[in-house]
């Protein structure tokens, strides 16, 4: 982040140290580390996190599943308090964390469930250093006025190669021979070993990996064919057929990239691998209830399927340990028994150079929303950004003695008649920028106003809180 992005009081291009203004009437000026306990004395009913000066050092940042070094480090870097975990947490333990933070970092595994983010009180940012959000309630976060941000494609390469590799490891029966030779055993086989040079790859869901996948398996000389809900532009000689039931007829492998939706949930079952070719072979490294896997067991065993490659199960570990036992999934013992079965522990997207990359973005995203309510990129509210004057020139500092700079962010329900009341409120200040966009039930506004008396905060901030409209206000000063 640019040192200009950065609004935590410090030493500033004018040489002297910026102050923050309190609105206590006893104490005019305190310095960043008095201040917010004077603030809290003076407005003990007002949420402090909203309404105190911006210190980056107050941000409490919960980072779960081994998020990468990259990002913590940025993060760390903003002065937040980071407190980081290896793995997961089960729902209850998870809660009592959550109570406390304001931002959470999470990957595929954490549910971040209705039930969990009610309890969420402080919460005003989630991270999902990936590219699935599926693990979250998006509506219930929107609803709660917390924007959730992920990495949508940083990871994408990654699962494309790991998938070529698959597809070539499935052909040959990389998978097989290899345990053979572990096992000691000698078994140079030709019988049912194919080059993939002139195969069909059916891809199920055209986007970020699909089309990625589809331009490596071009420059491996294979045919490409994909179904997609949307309309996809083709890369190279792909084309898109009509129907999930025309892909199934026509490809030797079909490989899946949909995100999980109640549309794509078991939507590779027994009815779909009736309709695949004898021989085939099926690839799922995207969600594990895209594919009913007593389904497979069935098409591998009578041979309707020649190999197959599993990523990702209907259920999965919070941590690396133990996996396969039947008490979790009925159809482990199954699985295992199968020849030419490829199964990873939903490791598509783990390269060094994704999740530095992930992490990267992911931090990047959460920090301009921390620090400046920008929402470019959230996936559940309106993207709005408004990059201020103020921000942009080097020597200028946001506060000075009796004139302030400040930024209202004001999340609201998108109902008639909001603006005409925000506009009221802030009518009379100095708007420099102001901008508003909705998604579904809920909008999301940014105002930048300037030369505003430090006493003015507090009642800003309370006749926001009062609309009927809100949602979540936070004034960044
Ligand atoms: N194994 C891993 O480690 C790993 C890594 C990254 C992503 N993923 C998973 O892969 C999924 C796909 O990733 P992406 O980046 O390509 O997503 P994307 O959003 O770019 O593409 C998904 C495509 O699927 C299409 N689609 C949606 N519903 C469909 C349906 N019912 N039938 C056909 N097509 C449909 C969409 O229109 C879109 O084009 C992610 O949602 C994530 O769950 C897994
Ligand atoms: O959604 C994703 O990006 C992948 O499923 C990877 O998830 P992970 O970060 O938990 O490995």
């Amino acid at each position: 982040m640019s040192a200009a992005r950065d609004i935590r009081p410090r030493q500033d291009d004018l040489g002297v140290q910026t102050q923050h203004i309190s609105t206590s009437p006893s104490a005019s000026f305190h310095s960043p580390s008095s201040h917010s306990s004077a603030l809290a004395r003076t407005i003990p009913v007002i949420n402090a996190k909203h309404l105190k000066p911006f210190a980056t050092t107050d941000i409490k940042v919960l980072l779960l599943e081994n998020v990468n070094q990259a990002g913590r480090d940025m993060l760390q870097q903003q002065g937040y308090q980071v407190e980081f975990l290896k793995s997961s947490l089960p729902e209850d333990q998870l809660i009592e964390k959550i109570r406390d933070v304001h931002v959470i970092g999470i990957r595929s595994k954490t549910k971040l469930t209705e039930r969990v983010l009610k309890e969420a009180k402080n919460l005003i940012v989630i991270g999902c250093f990936c590219i699935g959000t599926n693990q979250v309630d998006l509506q219930c976060a929107a609803a709660q006025g917390v924007a959730v941000f992920n990495s949508p494609f940083s990871n994408s390469r990654s699962v494309a190669e790991l998938v070529i590799g698959e597809i070539i490891a499935l052909a040959r029966q990389l998978g097989d021979r290899s345990n053979e030779m572990h096992n000691g055993t000698w078994n140079k086989v030709s019988n049912k070993c194919w080059e993939i040079r002139g195969k069909t790859l059916g891809i199920i869901g055209y986007g970020h990996i699909g089309a990625q996948l589809s331009v490596l398996a071009e420059a491996m000389s294979m045919s490409v064919i994909y179904f997609d809900v949307l309309n996809m532009m083709s890369l190279g000689t792909a084309h898109q057929v009509e129907s999930l039931d025309q892909l199934l007829a026509q490809a030797d492998f079909i490989t899946c990239h949909v995100p999980e939706l109640p549309e794509t949930k078991g939507m590779i079952g027994k009815a779909q691998f009736e309709k695949m070719k004898t021989g085939s072979y099926l690839i799922n490294a995207s969600r594990g209830t895209v594919v009913d896997i007593p389904a497979l067991v069935e098409a591998m065993r009578s041979g309707r399927v020649a190999g197959a490659a599993l990523d990702v199960y209907p259920n999965e570990p919070a941590g690396n340990g133990d996996y396969f036992t039947n008490d979790l999934n009925e159809w482990a013992t199954d699985l295992r028994s199968l020849k030419n079965l490829i199964l990873t522990p939903h490791i598509g997207g783990s390269t060094e150079e994704a999740q530095s990359a992930i992490g990267v973005e992911v931090a990047q995203a959460l920090t301009q929303y921390v620090n400046e309510g920008t929402t470019l990129g959230a996936v559940n509210l309106p993207e709005v950004t408004l990059r201020s004057l103020t921000m942009d020139e080097p020597n200028h500092c946001r506060l000075t003695f009796l004139l302030l700079f400040l930024q209202v962010v004001y999340i609201h329900k998108n109902i008639p008649g909001v603006l005409r009341k925000v506009n009221e409120i802030i009518g009379d200040h100095n708007v420099d920028k102001q901008m508003t966009d909705s998604r579904g039930d809920v909008a999301y506004l940014m105002a930048d106003i300037s030369n505003v008396n430090a006493a003015v905060i507090k009642d800003l901030y309370e006749r926001f809180e009062s609309l009927s409209s809100r949602i979540m206000t936070r004034i960044l000063y």
